[in-house]
């Protein structure tokens, strides 16, 4: 599927997408505890993933109005009957490789051509060292992975430099071994964030953790727990409204943005980067509404550690900010979909603008943008961010965009309500 952009601004009011990061989580714990119901869950091809997988692992999930209905394992997940194909989800892989470490057998877990270059190897030892065997089939820590239950605690160190997801996974199924773990992260934790939803929605669920941040961060986990999460509401994505808010940031408009409570979401920090950036916003929190008003941007320095997934749409906007914009502590950027510090250097180029690539950093100067042809590399955040670039520019295309059903389907039918000039080809 291509899009092609023209030239225009933005102007009115969009519902934010639910939570990709919450969905998954709240369909996984839901799954391990008896019943649940979770609330206003994201539908797209990523949580989509996580709903089969659970079903594989036993789990009873039915969609009624938009809402998920589960009938979950009560902490035991059965052994799948087929090989679970988790596509292009890294979290449902990451998490389902750390539930199926809890079956009493053998679970097969694979994905797509970009899942199964992700890394896994942290994650793999880890499991091992708690009394799961996980085989990477290929020995080179990818999908796909065989995984033979026995998950006990221990004391265990996991390096936190490539994924959260890792350790989100552990913190998700140790609560429910025999045996009490401590698991201790060695190094830099990125995207910490993402373990602080993940501890949000295991607490909701009763769970009991506890978090010793003194030196390095050393979570603490009780054993023979129960999961018992029964009525979710997933809140909005700010990954996905950033899109919306630095279109309106970009082309000099006003658009407001609903359902944008606050949460654990570190993509929140959207919303200072923009101000920073000299864009009009205002946040009602009460309310859940952000306000942008684009005005001229100048660069910014952005440490990336906690909001990868921000950092196409950080690209695009300094691509047309005055000045430089530096955004640093982002190589773990580049184990995602794809890697996305040299996929948003090689794209700026074509459209004319200045950009060093770092192995830990991108460096952009802003300026005027051309329009092209340009590749997404079958990533949705790529995609998306292209396509605002692409609004700037005038007289883009942009390939591979059906990955936005990945995590925002209704992605080009939102920008497109703005009043944004995006045709979609299917072809
Ligand atoms: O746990 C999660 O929901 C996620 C964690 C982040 O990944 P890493 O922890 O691998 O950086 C993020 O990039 C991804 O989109 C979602
Ligand atoms: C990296 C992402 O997700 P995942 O790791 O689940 O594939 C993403 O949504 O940008």
């Amino acid at each position: 599927m291509r899009v092609k952009v023209s030239r225009t601004s933005v102007e009115g009011e969009v519902f934010a997408p639910p939570s990709k990061s919450y969905t998954h989580r709240a369909i996984t714990i839901g799954s391990l505890s008896e019943k649940c119901v979770v609330r206003r869950p994201l539908i797209s091809e990523d949580t989509k993933a996580t709903i089969r997988a659970c079903k594989m692992l036993g789990a009873h999930i039915n969609e009624e109005k938009g809402d998920l209905f589960i009938e979950g394992v009560k902490g035991k997940p059965h052994i799948p009957e087929d090989v679970i194909d988790v596509g292009n989800s890294g979290t449902t892989l990451r998490f389902m490789t750390a539930v199926a470490s809890l079956v009493d057998g053998v679970s097969i877990l694979t994905g797509d051509n970009s899942l199964r270059t992700r890394p896994n190897g942290p994650l793999i030892e880890v499991l091992h060292d708690l009394g799961a065997e996980v085989i990477s089939t290929l020995n080179n820590g990818c999908a796909p992975l065989v995984v033979k239950g026995g998950l006990k605690g221990a004391i265990a160190k996991i390096d936190g430099s490539i994924s959260s997801q890792f350790i989100s996974a552990l913190l998700i199924a140790c609560p429910l071994t025999s045996q009490s773990t401590t698991l201790s992260i060695k190094g830099e934790l990125r995207s910490k964030p993402y373990v602080n939803v993940t501890l949000e929605i295991l607490r909701e669920a009763g769970a009991e953790i506890f978090e010793d941040s003194n030196h390095n961060i050393k979570f603490i986990i009780p054993p023979n727990q129960d999961y018992d999460l029964k009525d979710y509401l997933v809140p909005g994505d700010f990954s996905s409204a950033s899109y919306l808010l630095a279109a309106a940031a970009m082309t000099g408009s006003r658009v407001v943005v609903k359902n944008m409570f606050p949460s654990q979401q570190g993509d929140m920090a959207i919303i200072d980067i923009l101000k920073q950036m000299g864009a009009g916003v205002s946040w009602d929190k009460e309310n859940g509404v952000v306000t942008v008003n684009g005005r001229d941007l100048k660069g910014v320095r952005v440490d990336a550690a906690a909001t990868p997934d921000l950092v196409p749409t950080i690209a695009v906007l300094g691509a047309v900010a005055e000045g430089q914009t530096v955004i640093e502590n982002a190589e773990h950027v580049r184990y995602k979909e794809t890697d996305r510090l040299h996929a948003m250097a090689v794209e700026l180029k074509k459209m004319g603008v200045s950009v060093k690539e770092d192995r830990d950093q991108l460096t952009i100067k802003g300026g005027k943008l051309k329009g092209g042809d340009l590749h997404g590399w079958h990533d949705h955040r790529i995609v998306m961010a292209l396509t605002i670039a692409g609004m700037v520019a005038g007289d883009t295309t942009v390939d591979t965009a059906e990955s936005i059903f990945i995590s925002y389907p209704n992605f080009f039918d939102d920008i497109r309500s703005l009043g944004a000039d995006v045709v979609v080809n299917k072809q």
